[in-house]
């Protein structure tokens, strides 16, 4: 049946407002999980001063429309650079929206990064994870032509360059590997173990803290940190998860040690976010 002009443009705009609507789920699910070493949560502000829970969410709420502008630009735009562009203003509108409700505070800048170009990707992406991801990578390896050039470095970028290591922009340059290799197979051999939903969303973000760069630790307590979080979140999983006695054990060590070292990983929670969005979607599709 031919879809009158307006129907299909109202179809379009429903495609694009679920997916902006899972974004928010996936950070406000984030943001929910507890307990997060070192991070904020339910319980409290983890490593951070300037953060809590009703910020993470009010934060997040924010969002959702971006995301859904997002969505909908990649479905009414053909060219991959004027859809580069496109996204990457309305990063920088969102990025401004956050500050604007969380009174300065850089909750989830990294998130409107990586969940913005997943919500792009997924809006034309195949229904297959391996497609979505390197759709998702062949976005950002553009070069955004219209970001300002002449702006202060970031802390990411700071130490980024410092210690020659990757942070945000390689992770999803490279397509999410920390979600296709770690954090997603763990997410989903957790619940086949018959872990519950919040120690397999836990094992999950341990997972991605055992091998990520996460330049919020790194500006924040240098290599010692990121060995720290990375030995620490193998130490977790290797005693049995956090569904384990021994794991649980493990995993309040890890957070007092980072705690001690005003380290916290938001950009392993960010990827946790992302992980949750892109789970969601392709059980969303399969029913
Ligand atoms: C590409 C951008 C992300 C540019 O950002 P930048 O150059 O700064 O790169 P990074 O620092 O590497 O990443 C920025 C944020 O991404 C998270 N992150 C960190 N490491 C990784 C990693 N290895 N992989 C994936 N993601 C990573 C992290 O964000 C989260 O943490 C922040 C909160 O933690 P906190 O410690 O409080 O952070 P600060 O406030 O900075 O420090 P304190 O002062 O408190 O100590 C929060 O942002 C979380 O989200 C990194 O901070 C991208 O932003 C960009 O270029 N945007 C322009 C618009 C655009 O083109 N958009 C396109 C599609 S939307
Ligand atoms: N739960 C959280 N705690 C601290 N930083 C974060 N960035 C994203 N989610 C976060």
């Amino acid at each position: 049946m031919m879809l009158t002009e307006e129907r299909y443009s109202d179809a379009l705009g429903s495609q694009a407002a679920y997916l902006g609507e899972m974004a928010t789920w996936a950070l406000e699910q984030e943001a929910r999980l507890s307990p997060k070493p070192a991070l904020v949560d339910s319980r409290g502000d983890g490593a951070h001063s300037d953060m809590n829970l009703a910020l993470m969410l009010s934060s997040a709420r924010c969002l959702e429309p971006w995301f859904a502008e997002m969505a909908k630009a990649a479905l009414t735009l053909e060219c991959d650079l004027e859809l580069r562009q496109t996204i990457g203003q309305l990063g920088r509108e969102a990025e401004a929206e956050m500050l604007s409700v969380t009174g300065g505070i850089n909750t989830h800048r990294g998130a409107i990064w990586a969940l913005g170009l997943l919500v792009t990707a997924a809006a034309t992406a195949s229904d297959c994870e391996a497609d979505l991801f390197d759709r998702t990578a062949q976005l950002a390896r553009l070069d955004d032509p219209a970001a300002p050039r002449a702006k202060a470095p970031s802390n990411g970028e700071k130490v980024a360059r410092e210690f020659r290591l990757p942070g945000a922009r390689e992770q999803a340059q490279q397509g999410f590997p920390h979600l296709r290799q770690l954090s997603l197979p763990t997410l989903r051999q957790s619940r086949s173990n018959g872990d519950v939903e919040s120690v397999a969303r836990l094992n999950a973000l341990l997972s991605i803290m055992t091998a990520l760069t996460d330049t919020c630790v790194l500006s924040r307590a240098g290599l010692a940190g990121l060995d720290a979080m990375q030995q620490g979140a193998a130490a977790v999983l290797g005693a049995g998860g956090c569904g384990s006695f021994a794991g649980r054990r493990a995993l309040a060590q890890l957070e007092a040690r980072l705690l001690h070292l005003n380290a916290s990983a938001g950009g392993a929670a960010d990827l946790l976010a992302a992980t949750l969005l892109v789970d969601r979607l392709f059980a969303d599709a399969i029913q």
